[in-house]
């Protein structure tokens, strides 16, 4: 099917306009498109790479980043409280959208975080009442066999997950000894699992599925499974690839309410044409696009919008304000002689070998997720986490109405005893930041020898950045600043958790895996540990880069506490212009969001649904 064609496009008549076929846009199209009555198009910009070895096998995920056939590439400002780094942000461009290019870790997100949304006035939205329900309904988790399960400690409470969702969750095979070494060495050093991270609650060292399909071990994205080749040829859902969104018409109503009339488009041909909706468009073109394509329609900061020659047509300063992200701090060991944990990135033979092993058999690495995780709370007595946090917030407190709310919040949350604060996940290769910016930096694999990575990224972060339109052109992308580790209390937890990291690394049974006197990238190839909080302060800060979570942008908050979209998913001051992509996160949930972008798209689904029947 070639999904570019543009026949009949503006002629046919559709309920529902989705911008954007990612992660969330075709898990809305999919769920509307279920009632027959309803006419369904999803107009996305990229191209549909289904097919494409790079998308489809889940180990080559990196090979597409800063590829403009599947990423937007896009480059954060020079951030001060970086040191003037700039930061490097892909996002998938491409049917399926970031889930078609990410590295498919399913990490189950915490309760707490959507508890804290339905408090900051998102009724419906608090985990027991409604979220659990669409996590579930997502997926369907294939354990891993019995003596993989024994291999890597893996403990799990199989009836809490999902049985019957598109995106299948699957383990490997192939797990190495760094993997099978990770939980017992947490629970050594006093953090055992507390439970299936998947009910929302637990901590500890644990490993995880990937987005992968357990036979074909193909990648379970958005595209590929919430638009397979039985949904596609529903007669009611039209999907146009290479179809690039300008903007949403809009016509301002009598009463003074917004209508969204249609979208401009420009397709593969080159036209740019207005297409128009029966009833609404809704926004998933992710948390850069999003609210850039609100600006460009005219409903933003009136200021910014003055400046580029857009005219104001509702007035809105939050849009593209409180961007959000986990961000990644990599710490990298070398390991012991005759390890080889990186050798598949580094050795052109074993990559062929791999690759014969994929393609004849389904099997070797490249068809599993070879990443394992682990949520630590932090190493201070509650008075000392109470009192660094109360001096950091009253000498940092909230800028916004948005981080007023989002604030109190976090600082319920960091009371909670034994609530994760942080994130670490191992990766059996080098993850390098002081190289380059840029992906090709980053997973470059630059460092003779061999090497393992950490990764530590906070679950619960207070510092906010911004993204919003550079013109009035759409080609141009958006300005963003991250915001990473500007605000001085992230800086602190971070810091105490690097540190807390090289004492786990340092415990037995991984110490053993590590090279005696071996180098620490992170540590300037030096062979000892960061062991002095300024230090850790100071490599944090030269080491951060994206996590890829980016969130928040349209969050979902009431008008008045600084929010962009309503509960129903409205952008305010419309009637029928919603965003269900990871913008409407008001607080980003602990772990890699991708389930939380398809048990929320689910649920916007729903809402929407509701929504119609009234
Ligand atoms: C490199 C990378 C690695 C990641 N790794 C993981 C991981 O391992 N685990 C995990 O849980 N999460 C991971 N994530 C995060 C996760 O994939 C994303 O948070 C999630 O997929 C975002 O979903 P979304 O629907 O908000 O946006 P997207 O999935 O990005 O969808 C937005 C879509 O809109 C389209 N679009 C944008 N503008 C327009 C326009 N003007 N007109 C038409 N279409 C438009 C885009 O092309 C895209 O297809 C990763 C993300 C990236 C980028």
């Amino acid at each position: 099917m070639d999904t570019s064609s543009t026949t009949g496009l503006e002629t046919e008549t559709y309920d529902y306009i989705i911008v954007g076929g990612g992660t969330s846009g075709l898990v809305v199209a999919n769920r509307l498109s279920e009632d027959v009555s309803v006419r369904v198009l999803v107009l996305e910009a990229g191209a549909d790479s289904t097919k494409d070895p790079r998308i489809f096998i889940p180990g080559l995920a990196p090979s597409t980043y800063w590829n403009p056939d599947f990423d937007w590439k896009f480059t954060s400002t020079p951030q001060k409280q970086l040191g003037g780094r700039t930061i490097a942000h892909s996002m998938g461009k491409t049917l399926g959208g970031s889930s078609a290019i990410n590295m498919g870790m399913i990490i189950w997100p915490g309760r707490v975080t959507f508890d804290s949304w339905k408090a900051i006035g998102n009724p419906g939205w608090g985990w027991d009442e409604s979220m659990v329900k669409y996590i579930k309904k997502f997926h369907t988790y294939n354990p891993p066999s019995a003596e993989v399960q024994k291999k890597v400690s893996y403990e799990a409470d199989e009836t809490a997950h999902g049985t019957s969702g598109p995106v299948q969750v699957n383990f490997g095979t192939d797990y190495m000894p760094y993997h099978e070494a990770w939980a017992p060495t947490f629970k050594n050093m006093g953090y055992p699992l507390t439970g299936d991270p998947v009910t929302g609650l637990s901590s500890g060292a644990f490993t995880s599925g990937g987005a992968i399909d357990p036979v074909s071990k193909t990648r379970s994205h958005s595209g590929a499974v919430y638009f397979n080749e039985e949904i596609a040829k529903r007669p009611n859902l039209r999907v146009v690839t290479e179809a690039f969104v300008e903007k949403v018409l809009l016509k301002t109503e009598e009463d003074g309410s917004v209508t969204a009339t249609g979208v401009q488009v420009r397709t593969k041909d080159g036209v740019l044409r207005e297409i128009s909706t029966a009833n609404e468009v809704i926004l998933a073109a992710g948390s850069f696009k999003s609210p850039q394509i609100l600006e460009l329609s005219g409903i933003g900061n009136p200021s910014l919008l003055k400046i580029h020659g857009i005219p104001v047509v509702i007035p809105n300063i939050n849009v593209g304000e409180n961007l959000q992200d986990h961000a990644l701090i990599p710490f990298n060991w070398e390991v012991v002689d005759g390890a080889s944990a990186d050798i598949i990135a580094k050795d052109p033979s074993v990559m062929a070998a791999a690759m014969e092993a994929y393609q004849t058999a389904k099997a070797g690495p490249l068809g599993q997720n070879p990443l394992v995780s682990s949520f630590i709370h932090i190493d201070l007595s509650d008075a000392e986490r109470n009192e660094l946090v109360d001096t950091h917030l009253a000498a940092h407190p909230p800028q916004t109405p948005a981080e007023v709310a989002q604030f109190e919040q976090l600082r319920q949350i960091l009371d909670i005893p034994n609530e994760p604060t942080a994130q670490y996940t191992f990766a059996p290769m080098q993850l390098l930041s002081r190289e380059s910016p840029l992906p090709s930096g980053i997973f470059g694999m630059s460092h003779d020898g061999y090497f393992v990575t950490v990764v530590t990224a906070l679950n619960h972060p207070f510092s906010r950045g911004s993204t919003h339109i550079a013109s009035a052109n759409p080609a141009d992308k958006p300005t963003i600043d991250t915001g990473y580790l500007r605000h001085p209390l992230d800086l602190e937890l971070e810091a105490r958790h690097l540190l807390l990291l090289e004492k786990i690394m340092a415990a037995e049974p991984m110490a053993s895996l590590l090279k005696p006197g071996g180098r620490r990238i992170h540590n300037y190839d030096k062979p000892e540990p960061i062991a002095d909080l300024e230090d850790a302060k100071k490599v944090a800060r030269e080491l951060v880069v994206s996590n890829w979570h980016t969130s928040g942008s349209c969050a979902m908050q009431p008008l008045e506490k600084g929010g962009v979209v309503s509960d129903k998913l409205l952008v305010y001051g419309t009637r029928n212009l919603r965003v269900v992509d990871a913008s409407i996160f008001p607080l980003v949930p602990r772990g890699n969001i991708q389930a939380s972008v398809f048990a929320v798209a689910e649920k916007c689904a729903d809402v929407i649904k509701e929504e119609a029947g009234k």
